[in-house]
């Protein structure tokens, strides 16, 4: 791949926004009115609206250059191939392979993944359903109750998003729980509101080593111990993890312990035996219906044309917005009370992958990598955040999520939520002049003086951008297909700023230091003088404060 292809047609974008000048998007609908038949794509399920953007053919045209000068087509191909392309890790990244139900073989370095992703899948779906029917009993026979999920990062926040999102599909005898934090409020917090002794507790670690899921996971052992005696620990806890070897010694069952593979990135998980929660809840049934939705846009990534291809195009919009605009923000706001937890989902997707500072062969990355992602969901947000979307310096491009039907009856709810998703968007495209403003003022009787002081607070500048994700109802299938299409974004975003999106050394400082103070904090009278004055003075002053 060349780079300097890629550094051209960059610099063709810039030219290119040279000259688009003031054009804003109102007016590139006043001068088109098929722009929105041009610029929108139907899947089955999802209509994807790229309308309201500042893009015209020839951005496009221009965008889909510098993918092809990135070699986004041949680094898909390596990625769906298998190769190591988390070239530090020297590993694949195959997660596709996780979803895979079409009965072909994917490889993984070399060898075909399916037969044991087969029959991980099998014997997870099996427990899954049998812990669902009650065949899986309790230390004293009963049915489980309650499920929680002990976990962090990709171990924690797939199934916890998913299990909000397809809420109306859990079986209403079960109640699913995520502890995730290490903070104890939130195992505490939980712990209070379960019967233990009809509790399903899964210890979801890829590492088996992390600190929170491992202290949290410790702790309701002892619990459980202590409330239902040591033999109870069997039947109320299982284990997924890549570290089979390490699980033995907790004390789960052989039986229980369900594994996935190197080849499967932490926030790529939700896919393997670590959605084993939601599994259990939604059934395996629905869970596979939910992997048909990933396999769904893989099928479409792989073979739609670049111009038509969804998480091309959503890559490339980030791009133009992120090089060439400066943007350094992007929201996401599902209009699904359902999704609440899809921004914080993204926010590990997008931000742990192409949160990178060298390229792939270590040298400074010559482009501003990923945006800051955050989100909420709306109407909420409206009244929180929103101000700064229609009138703040920054300008933030936002993705709309929003469903055409409720899950439920509650048409009025769902009428008006849908009317305030279209009208935000609308808003954010078209703003409103000081001459409307002042029209309006007018026409109220306000006296000139009065419209003069107040009118330019009233003006929203409009030409923000945004695209709107259309499903007809959040389904199981619809959320795998939602999922995928971010992944894929996050790849092909990899690849035109020449990083790996599959590592995350990021997190290892922060880990070793927290190792290092750990038992500082536990020893008030440990030394504290190698450390910066800053942090030798936070803890004397805590030792202070802790005897008052
Ligand atoms: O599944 P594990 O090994 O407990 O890791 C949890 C999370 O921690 C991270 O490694 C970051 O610290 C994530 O990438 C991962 O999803």
């Amino acid at each position: 791949m060349a780079r300097g292809e890629v550094a051209q047609a960059m610099a063709a974008l810039a030219a290119h926004r040279t000259e688009m000048g003031g054009q804003g998007i109102a007016d590139l609908f006043r001068d088109d009115p098929q722009r929105f038949e041009r610029f929108h794509v139907e899947l089955d399920d999802i209509l994807f609206d790229f309308s309201k953007h500042r893009l015209t053919e020839t951005t496009l045209r221009l965008l889909l250059d510098l993918a092809r000068a990135a070699d986004v087509e041949a680094r898909r191909a390596a990625l769906f191939a298998g190769e190591p392309v988390n070239t530090t890790e020297h590993r694949a990244a195959m997660h596709m392979a996780l979803r895979n139900l079409s009965g072909k073989p994917m490889f993984a370095e070399g060898h075909d993944v399916m037969p044991e992703v087969l029959a991980e899948r099998r014997k997870m779906e099996a427990f899954a359903e049998a812990v669902r029917n009650g065949d899986v009993k309790t230390a004293s026979g009963a049915r489980f109750t309650d499920i929680v999920n002990f976990g962090i990062g990709g171990s924690d926040l797939g199934p916890a998003m998913a299990a909000r999102a397809l809420a109306p599909f859990i079986a209403d005898h079960l109640t699913l729980h995520f502890v995730a934090n290490v903070d104890g409020a939130d195992l505490g917090d939980t712990l209070k509101t379960l019967p233990l002794e009809t509790t399903l507790f899964i210890i979801c670690s890829k590492t088996f080593t992390t600190l929170e899921t491992m202290t949290n996971a410790a702790t309701a052992r002892q619990r459980v111990a202590e409330a239902l005696g040591e033999a109870a620990v069997a039947e109320h806890f299982c284990a997924v993890s890549t570290h089979l070897d390490k699980i033995a010694a907790f004390g789960v069952r052989s039986d229980r312990v369900f594994g996935f593979w190197d080849w499967v990135g932490g926030r790529y998980s939700i896919w393997s035996s670590i959605g084993l929660s939601l599994a259990i809840g939604i059934g395996a049934e629905k869970f596979e219906k939910f992997l048909l939705g990933g396999q769904d846009i893989d099928a479409h990534f792989t073979s739609a044309p670049l111009e038509r291809n969804v998480p091309v195009l959503m890559a490339l919009l980030g791009v133009w917005y992120r090089n060439v605009w400066g943007f350094a923000t992007h929201a996401v706001i599902p209009y699904d009370e359902r999704m609440a937890r899809f921004p914080a989902y993204l926010q590990q997707l997008e931000m742990e992958s192409n949160g990178k500072s060298v390229d792939l062969s270590g040298e400074p990355v010559s482009l501003a990598t990923a945006p800051v992602i955050f989100g909420e969901p709306g109407t909420n947000c409206q009244h929180a955040f929103f101000q700064l979307l229609h009138q703040g310096v920054e300008i933030v491009p936002v993705d709309f999520l929003v469903a055409i039907q409720p899950s439920g009856a509650d048409l009025l709810h769902h009428q008006l939520l849908f009317a305030n998703c279209l009208a935000q968007s609308q808003a954010l495209m078209q703003g409103r002049s000081l001459a409307e403003v002042t029209r309006r003022l007018e026409a109220e009787n306000m006296p000139a003086e009065a419209i003069a002081a107040l009118a330019p607070h009233k003006v929203f500048a409009g030409n923000r951008p945004s695209s709107t994700f259309l499903y007809k109802r959040l389904s199981p299938r619809v959320l795998g297909q939602l999922i995928a299409l971010y992944e894929h974004k996050v790849f092909v975003q990899g690849v035109i700023w020449n990083i790996n999106s599959f590592d995350q050394w990021g997190v290892e400082l922060g880990k070793e230091l927290a190792g290092k103070l750990a038992p500082i904090i536990a020893d008030p009278a440990s030394p504290t003088d190698s450390f910066d004055p800053s942090t030798a003075g936070l803890i004397a002053a805590a030792r202070r404060r802790n005897k008052g």
